[in-house]
């Protein structure tokens, strides 16, 4: 809906109602239509200001609508009679002003925003492009080059930014909605001819092919195979080679082909998805909406390896104080040099002072008497994990939330070492832990509501994506991981390399495929967890041939390359070669070759062709039949918080949505059937055996992703 009011005597006032964000849904375009022509009827209205209410001008077109019948009067007419209108139109821009929003400030003839407005066109990150003239309008009003950078990165601005590019005529810092009124009156009756961008020539940069060739280039290498991005270049093409009238035609026509694409729908899911795992759930029925968080202000960090210094440098970032504490005075001395030159690249890149007086250093574990929460980050070691637990059960003060961040180890043994379990949950960041967006939250059977509803607070604070989850051997990501990477090294002992593995899963959109992921991460980190688990010589039991453990088969693949030394990049070896130890360049590696030749000669293993398809579905399907068993076991509440947790933690493209949104995609009959085919073929993988949840899910119909939770609570009901 859209208020109107005639305010200081000649000013039309248009307010879009539509909360949380005024988003342009049926009900708002036909209110803007309506009381656009109300005031253009108005002999008294001698300037018209539109705003919206609550201190947001417009989040852009209702995302809830677009898989519905879109009535009610379109975008592009709408604007386009606010920009002919014969009285001057002021955009007062409070919040944000995106996509659609900023398409309607674009339409008016002049922009006044608030400081703290920030403006954008974010359709990219939607599968969609500006298609209510916003790829043609820009370029016109900011230039070719920065209406790309816009365009296809979706990246906001702030006012200021917005002013130094000209999207804006004036930034306030105090009542936007008065300051623009004031403006509609002093422009009252002024020509308007010259404030029309549609009918401004776009600036045509003289090495116009170049700077697209450039773009695009650069634009397909980022994007990952993803589809609206190159549209938006071509859009802007458009603008800057065709007259408007024949660029809007293009932008339509492009949007078309993104509008009903799977990735649109794949990418709008993530946006409501990414919202929607805030709204965490417990088997035992506790709830982010009656779970009360306790406050944090000071926090400890107990380790300071790699993930210790990370995290401390985002609790730092985020405003608390911390205690970061690590025994071993040479290590606390290098950390203590690591984060403060993190905090300080972290604060010159945002323009603000770092936060290193945020920190207190020691070597004494009994310095973390006093705070609100602690997050162990120490070697992943069971033994000397449950010994800092004891510790930190008899040194902090009643009530401290005690958080471990284990990739894989039971939450619960850690709680009970304390005599609290109930506070202790998991906070698994990933590394680099001040820049991943991932957090998994993981409760144990013990762990309280509230500790729950601290560390997800804690985790939104720090702008992570948090998501709670249940726990198992891996929690919901890695234990995922374990079938994918397994069915990798399955493929290389059938015939594959790392080399046409990894091509096939980063032309699916991984930025790594996982033999370069694992070569980044260190092979070591796996062999040492095979170790653990008695897979890995020697924990393995002697006179076993040498592919089948604990009764299934097992390539020993990794640990013979570890037994090599060959660690990855850290040592200039793993399953490619590196000019020297810490390089990030991979190139293919004759050694491995012969090595993997020699290695199925050994065990009289034929090499067969393999191509991309089987690849992926070998890799992908086994990852997201586990995906199946870890919502049947309950780990996760729901396949967004899956899907999530891939997106943000595993390079999972988003514009495919997430692995359970994928397997929706593709068909879960299609998977079931792929599955069973590959499990025939291996009988000895345990892990491609269709798992009974997807088994159920094909014979209720394959319901759409959204009524997935019911069929698992029918299972749950009769287990
Ligand atoms: C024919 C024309 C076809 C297509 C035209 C497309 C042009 C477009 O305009 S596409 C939309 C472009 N806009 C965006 O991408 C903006 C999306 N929103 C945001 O980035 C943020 O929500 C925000 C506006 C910056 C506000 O952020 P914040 O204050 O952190 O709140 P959130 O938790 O993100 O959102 C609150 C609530 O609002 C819902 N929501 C937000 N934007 C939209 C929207 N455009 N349409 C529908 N709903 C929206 C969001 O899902 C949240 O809902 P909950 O139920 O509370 O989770």
């Amino acid at each position: 809906m859209a208020k109107y009011s005639r305010v200081s005597g000649s000013v039309g006032l248009i307010t879009l109602q539509n909360p949380p964000v005024n988003a342009l849904s049926a009900a708002v375009r036909q209110g803007i239509v309506d009381t656009v022509e109300r005031a253009l009827s108005d002999p008294k209205v001698k300037s018209v200001v539109i705003c919206g209410q609550n201190g947001i001008f417009c989040g852009g077109a209702d995302i809830k609508e677009f898989g519905s019948n879109m009535s009610g009067p379109p975008l592009v007419p709408m604007i386009h009679a606010i920009e002919a209108a014969n009285k001057p139109v002021v955009a007062a821009i409070e919040g944000s002003a995106l996509g659609g929003g900023l398409e309607l400030a674009l339409g008016c003839h002049y922009r006044i925003a608030h400081s703290k407005a920030r403006l954008g066109l974010p359709e990219v990150t939607l599968g969609l492009l500006p298609a209510a003239g916003g790829t043609q309008r820009l370029p016109r009003l900011i230039g070719v080059p920065a209406a790309l950078d816009l365009i296809t990165t979706g990246r906001h601005v702030t006012a200021a930014e917005a002013l130094q590019l000209g999207v804006v005529d004036q930034v306030t810092d105090h009542s936007t909605v008065d300051a623009a009124v004031k403006f509609a009156q002093s422009v009252a009756g002024k020509p308007l001819d010259a404030r029309r961008i549609s009918t401004y020539p776009c600036p045509r940069p003289s090495d116009l092919d170049a700077l697209f060739e450039g773009v695009m280039e650069k634009v397909r290498q980022s994007a990952r195979g993803a589809i609206a991005p190159v549209a938006c270049v071509q859009a802007v093409r458009a603008a800057a080679t065709q007259p408007y009238t024949q660029g809007m035609e293009r932008e339509k026509e492009l949007m078309a082909t993104l509008f009903t694409s799977g990735q649109a729908r794949a990418l709008q899911y993530c946006f409501f998805a990414q919202r929607a795992v805030s709204r965490w759930s417990m088997p035992n029925g506790a709830r982010w909406d009656t779970s009360k968080p306790r406050p944090v202000h000071k926090a400890a960090v107990i380790g300071l390896g790699t993930m210790g210094r990370g995290i401390t440098v985002a609790l730092a970032q985020t405003g608390l104080s911390v205690i970061a504490v690590e025994t071993q005075e040479k290590q606390l001395m290098e950390a203590k040099q690591a984060v403060s030159g993190m905090l300080e690249r972290g604060a010159k890149r945002r323009g603000v002072a770092p936060a290193l007086d945020r920190i207190s250093y020691s070597r004494d574990i009994q310095a973390v008497a006093d705070v609100d929460l602690v997050i162990e980050a120490v070697f992943e070691d069971m033994g000397l994990k449950k010994k800092v637990f004891q510790q930190l059960a008899s040194i902090c003060r009643p009530g401290t939330f005690l958080c471990t961040n284990t990739s894989a180890l039971d939450v619960d043994h850690l709680a009970s070492q304390t005599h609290n379990p109930e506070l202790v949950v998991g906070m698994h960041f990933f590394a680099p832990a001040h820049v991943m967006k991932l957090l998994e939250v993981v409760y144990g059977p013990r762990s309280s509501p509230q500790a729950v509803a601290t560390a997800m607070q804690l985790g939104k604070k720090m702008g992570k994506i948090s998501v709670a989850v249940g726990n198992c051997p891996g929690f919901v990501g890695n234990r995922m991981l374990k079938p994918y990477m397994e069915q990798a090294f399955f493929l290389l002992e059938e015939g594959a390399t790392p080399e046409l593995v990894d091509r096939a899963l980063e032309e699916f959109g991984f930025p790594m495929g996982v033999f370069r992921m694992s070569d980044l991460s260190g092979l070591d980190v796996g062999w040492r967890v095979r170790k653990g688990d008695g897979l890995s010589e020697p924990g393995a039991p002697s006179g076993q041939p040498a592919r089948i453990r604990q009764g299934r088969r097992y390539s020993p693949l990794g640990d013979l390359l570890c037994e090599q030394g060959r660690f990855g990049q850290k040592t200039g070896r793993g399953w490619y070669q590196y000019n020297k130890p810490g390089s990030r360049v991979a190139r293919s590696d004759p050694w491995l070759h012969s090595f993997l030749e020699g290695y199925r000669a050994r065990h009289g293993l034929v090499a067969r062709r393999i191509d991309n398809q089987e690849v992926l579905e070998r890799c992908l399907y086994a990852l997201i039949n586990e995906g199946f068993r870890i919502l049947e076991d309950g780990i996760a509440a729901g396949p967004e918080d899956i899907d999530m947790i891939y997106v943000f933690g595993y390079g999972w493209p988003r514009h495919r949505g997430g692995p359970m949104f994928y397997a929706g995609m593709v068909g879960l009959g299609k998977v079931l059937e792929r599955l069973e085919h590959y499990h025939q073929a291996h009988p000895d993988v345990p892990y491609l055996k269709p798992c009974s949840l997807l088994w159920r899910l094909v014979a209720s119909g394959s319901p759409p992703l959204h009524k997935w939770r019911e069929v698992i609570k029918k299972l749950h009901s009769q287990l």
